[in-house]
């Protein structure tokens, strides 16, 4: 054998390569295995990495679901968007983000460089509001106006044309309706510049009863939204519309008449193909008289949609696609339907008069200390007494110590019932909600009693109480039976300070929500962020709170009128209080046993409690404005009554009579008590009752006469002569003149309701004429317009 070129005998070599032959037999599978799992980490490595990229390509400020119409319109736009693709860096990636992850990954390398153009982090700045403003105008005064108009809210908003990159809202573009194509912008919303911008409609229409622009273009509003091929909200990816109407009171008094009837109809067609998307109540101006200013709030209240709508990327609370639509007086029947009996203390059983044991009142800041600090610190502790507050005489210690607890804790199922029935809970015993005169008078179908008898306007009224729980079970109660009750308060006593500020947020979130409702008024709308009264009245017993005198000087302070209605079951209580703007006492019957059967109370000297606040109320007549307010319910305390009647007013002689027709609400409660619609009086037998109610006190020699009437609620005035100068009932009340008595004379100072009784009741409210406001539109219950009686 001969050594190779290299020196390598070929024995050598043939041992070589046996080996490592072998070597490979051996081992494959491991080195296979080995070279696998390499190859897939570099793989796991190299697609992790192109992720990441992906993401930055992609930040949101907000998501946003965009509903087109039909798959075919989805495709066309699709189409449009990637047409556009290679022509502009702008408009290369339009709609990528919100239109559907489907236009590849080019489109989105395209984004990354505009964004890193544009040199921001999270990408808030690329998202933008195109807002357009559509008008009509046949005589020229609403062009000029909307001009004005545009420029105004473009510096509200912070617009900027020239530097339209940077800035959130774009400036806005002024379309004449005469102009437009209807086809480009109202069957679908049309494509933008870019992707981020989205829009906002707004209309400035003027109204004519002659054929106008307006009428071709409702026309075609409404046949889009019949157009079976299209989908019945095409306008759903706006962010959001608000229409503005002018006309002409002169010629168009009321809306009944024609008022602004064409802008009305584009808010009314503009919400179905929007969805519902109406960001601001419709605003109305008479041109000639307060156009300019309701122009101006229409302007105000819809900046401050626009800056939430840039911050939040919703419209908030109401607007669909925000926020929970629900209104707040939707009074389902809850599952827990049984009266939550909360557990008696120990203190309060069999407290008689002078028993021993029973904490002096003094003591209240010391338990409101501690109980505070055990809600703080979501405990139950073991506090020092339970104090008898409606027992009379003078309280004395009880040596049993109970547990203080909340009066409604968030886990209970009070607390559920309350706020499925529309009430919020503030602290732990004070209760809101809008009543359903507050969201009438917010769409201009009328204001509840008290503006025809008072002057208060229903969509300033707040009502609220800061005691939910009540010592009486009354038949007609709307508390649907699941309120707390008892005769001592024995919960955690929440400071008035925590109860102010809580009751006035959630009023007026709960306006708020009132915002895209359809038939709310711009104007009333702006009114109604000013809360001017408050009725103490909601459920419960409002004095049974240890601090409502504190509580009542703070809605003074801020010039809020205080109407406070006690059940006559508390008189240290009632004696203690200082003013009010009016005090009301509940007289639910005329003699002892009615009030038992009415009222279930649970003091067992619940007559001498009731006849002993009549004896306060009468004290008082000359420094509270004191009323008796009379629940007529068929069957119960109506009968035979009048006399009796009679005699506690004689006893009480308050300044006022309200007589009602109970409202059937048809809870557990009611029908268990055997209450059925045939306990509703008609407003024909309420009117015979007070009739014979003032023959009766006349017998007496006492001066009284029938004042006013609201027969949309079934309510009937009577009032003291005091209130009539020279033949004409002054019913209303100076609201400034009693904070004015207030502030010179302080809580307890010496004034009469003499002194801040308002002027003339207006002759539309009084006995004879039915008592609507003669400014709103009364409505049945589907909505369609009724003759005012
Ligand atoms: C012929 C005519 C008909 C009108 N019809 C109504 C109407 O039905 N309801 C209304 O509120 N205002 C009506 N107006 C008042 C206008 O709406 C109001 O003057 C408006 O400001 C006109 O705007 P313009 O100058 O932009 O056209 C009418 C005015 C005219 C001249
Ligand atoms: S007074 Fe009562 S009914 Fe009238 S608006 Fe106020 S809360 Fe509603």
């Amino acid at each position: 054998m001969f050594p190779d070129s290299r020196g390598v005998s070929p024995s050598v070599m043939e041992e070589i390569t046996q080996n490592v032959l072998e070597l490979w037999h051996e081992h494959r599978i491991p080195i296979i295995l080995s070279s696998l799992f390499l190859l897939s980490l570099l793989r796991i490595y190299l697609h992790s990495a192109e992720k990441r990229q992906g993401l930055v390509a992609l930040p949101k400020a907000y998501e946003k679901v965009p509903q087109f119409p039909s798959d075919s319109a989805d495709e066309k736009l699709k189409t449009e968007i990637e047409g556009r693709g290679p022509e502009s860096p702008h408009s290369h990636g339009s709609g990528t983000e919100k239109r559907g992850s489907k236009q590849g990954p080019k489109r989105i390398k395209g984004d990354i460089s505009r964004k890193a153009r544009a040199g921001t982090e999270a990408g808030n700045e690329t998202r933008r509001i195109q807002i357009l403003l559509f008008y009509s105008s046949l005589t020229g005064s609403t062009e000029k106006i909307t001009q004005t108009f545009t420029q105004d809210l473009a510096a509200v908003l912070g617009c900027s044309a020239e530097n339209e990159l940077g800035s959130t809202f774009l400036a806005p573009r002024v379309l004449d309706l005469a102009e437009v194509d209807y086809d480009e912008y109202f069957i679908s919303p049309p494509k933008t510049d870019t992707e981020q911008t989205e829009l906002f409609y707004l209309f400035i229409i003027p109204s004519y009863n002659i054929e106008s622009i307006n009428d071709s273009f409702l026309e075609h509003l409404q046949e889009t939204h019949h157009d079976f091929r299209i989908d019945t909200s095409p306008l759903a990816p706006i962010l959001g519309y608000s229409v503005f109407g002018f006309g002409d009171r002169e010629g168009w008094p009321t809306e009944e008449e024609g008022f602004c009837f064409q802008a009305k109809e584009v808010d009314k067609w503009m919400a179905k193909l929007s969805g519902r998307k109406r960001a601001y109540p419709l605003g109305m101006g008479d041109w000639k008289r307060d156009g300019k200013e309701r122009l101006l709030e229409w302007r105000t209240g819809l900046a401050d949609v626009l800056k939430q709508l840039q911050q939040t990327g919703n419209l908030g609370d109401g607007v669909p696609g925000s926020g929970d639509p629900l209104e707040s007086d939707d009074e389902g029947e809850p599952e827990d339907d049984g009266e939550v009996q909360w557990e008696e203390a120990p203190s309060s059983k069999g407290a008689k008069r002078g028993s021993d044991g029973i904490e002096d009142v003094e003591d209240l800041g010391r338990i409101m200390e501690l109980s505070r600090a055990d809600s703080t610190s979501g405990r139950k502790s073991a506090a020092p007494v339970a104090i008898d507050f409606t027992t009379e005489g003078k309280p004395v210690k009880k040596a049993v110590t109970v547990t203080v607890k909340e009066m409604v804790p968030k886990n209970s199922p009070t607390y559920t019932a309350l706020t499925k029935q529309g009430y919020s809970i503030v602290g732990s015993h004070s209760g809101i909600k809008i009543c359903r005169w507050t969201k009438s008078a917010l769409r201009g179908r009328g204001s509840c009693y008290k503006f025809s008898f008072y002057g208060i306007n229903s969509h300033q009224c707040m009502e609220t109480t800061p005691s939910l729980s009540c010592s009486n079970k009354c038949v007609f109660c709307w508390r649907h039976g699941t309120n707390p009750v008892g005769t001592t308060w024995r919960w955690v006593v929440d400071p008035p300070q925590l109860i102010f500020d809580g009751v006035k947020e959630n009023h007026y979130k709960k306006i708020k929500m009132m915002r895209g409702v359809p038939g709310v008024r711009a104007e009333r709308f702006a009114e109604a962020m000013r809360i001017r009264h408050c009725a103490l009245s909601l459920v419960g017993e409002p004095i049974f709170y240890p601090h409502i005198n504190e509580f009542l000087g703070m809605l003074h302070a801020e010039r809020i009128s205080s109407f406070l209605v006690c059940n006559a079951q508390h008189p240290d209580q009632l004696a203690a209080l200082q003013h009010v703007t009016q005090l009301y006492v509940s007289i639910d019957a005329s003699n002892r046993e009615s009030l038992r059967r009415i009222d279930r109370p649970l003091h067992r000297d619940f007559w001498e409690r009731f006849q002993r606040c009549l004896d306060i109320l009468r004290e008082r007549r000359f420094r509270q404005r004191t009323v008796f307010r009379l629940t007529l319910v068929k069957g119960f305390n109506v009968e035979d009554e009048v006399e009796g009647y009679a005699d506690l007013v004689e006893r009480g002689l308050p300044c006022f009579v309200e007589v009602k027709g109970v409202t059937y609400c048809g809870t557990s409660t009611s029908s268990s008590a055997g209450l059925t619609m045939a306990n509703v009086p008609f407003y024909e037998e309420v009117c015979d009752f007070v009739v014979a109610l003032e023959k009766a006190l006349l017998k007496r020699g006492l001066k009284y006469g029938i004042a006013a009437e609201h027969a949309h609620s079934c309510c009937i005035l009577l009032a003291s002569e005091r209130f009539r100068v020279d033949g004409k009932w002054h019913t209303l009340i100076d609201y400034d003149k009693f904070f004015q008595l207030l502030e010179e004379k302080g809580p307890d100072g010496d004034f009469s309701p003499e002194d801040y009784m308002g002027p003339p009741t207006p002759e539309w409210a009084t006995w004879g004429n039915g008592g609507f406001d003669p400014r709103d539109q009364r409505v049945d219950k589907k909505g369609r317009p009724i003759e005012a009686t």
